[in-house]
């Protein structure tokens, strides 16, 4: 694929005598919403920590925009433009909305060492802008500590765009929400990533957010990569069918 942003060729770790990640290759291109899926310790989590530099794979390629970026440190591969949220919320309870914001783009432009104290308005503009895309301007003087759980998530959506990330990794993004609002939070997000030209990679749960929210499905069983495509072709693969899905859907 040539305008992957990520591409990822033979990618093998075992943990003592467990698989967890057995061959697995894949792309994903600027503007692309990738679902990986796959049943409890089928290996997602294990890809995700081999992507973002926190795990070293035992064999394979981590291709960032052409650049094998395997053996980097996670700070490194960040700087690179490869972003990650988390299933929890990694907010500063006791700053604003802004602050938490602010202090991304500062982090971004490699400033962190200036005292929260000399904030002022320093990034204020750039980010109300990415406060505004999220929808949560009008909170930007709240702290992060009295957010609902929905909202939260929103501004760490701003927080992972400030370091204007070439691809965004998402662990579970919508753990712990409503079914209405987890909708919500992804459309949001392929909506910015189009916009902003991002490969987002996410591992979800809920069915109802893969299949509408998703351009394509990969599916992991046991470290191994049983089927891939378009959500239609997922939703009728029989071996994810028979793996995964079994008759719900
Ligand atoms: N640090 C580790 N040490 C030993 N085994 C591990 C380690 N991390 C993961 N595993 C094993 O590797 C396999 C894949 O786990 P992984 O957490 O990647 O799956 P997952 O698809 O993310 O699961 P879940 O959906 O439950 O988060 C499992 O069998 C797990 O027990």
């Amino acid at each position: 694929m040539s305008d992957a942003v990520l591409q990822v060729e033979g990618l093998h770790k075992s943990f003592g005598g467990v698989q967890a990640v057995a061959d697995v290759s894949f792309a994903v291109s600027a503007g692309e919403m990738l679902a990986l899926i796959g049943p409890n310790g089928a290996g997602k989590s294990t890809c995700f920590n081999m992507l973002n530099g926190q795990l070293a794979p035992d064999a394979g390629i981590v291709r960032l925009e052409g650049r094998d970026i395997v053996g980097l440190r996670p700070r490194a591969i960040w700087r690179l433009g490869v972003g990650r949220t988390f299933q929890i919320t990694a907010t500063f309870a006791s700053l604003s909305v802004r602050e938490n914001v602010q202090m991304a783009l500062y982090s971004h432009a490699g400033r962190l060492r200036s005292m929260l104290s000399r904030f002022g308005a320093a990034f204020a503009a750039e980010a109300d802008a990415l406060l505004d895309q999220v929808g949560m301007l009008d909170q930007a003087e709240r702290t992060c500590g009295v957010l609902a759980y929905g909202d939260l998530k929103r501004v760490e959506l701003a927080i992972a765009l400030a370091n204007q990330p070439r691809l965004l990794l998402m662990d579970e993004p919508t753990a712990g929400m409503a079914p209405k609002e987890r909708v919500a939070l992804m459309e949001l997000t392929a909506r910015l990533a189009r916009a902003r030209n991002i490969a987002v990679l996410f591992t979800e749960h809920d069915m109802d957010v893969v299949f509408t929210q998703a351009d394509r499905i990969i599916v992991l069983d046991r470290g191994v990569l049983i089927a891939g495509g378009t959500p239609q072709e997922v939703r009728a693969n029989p071996n994810v069918r028979a793996v995964y899905l079994g008759s719900a859907h």
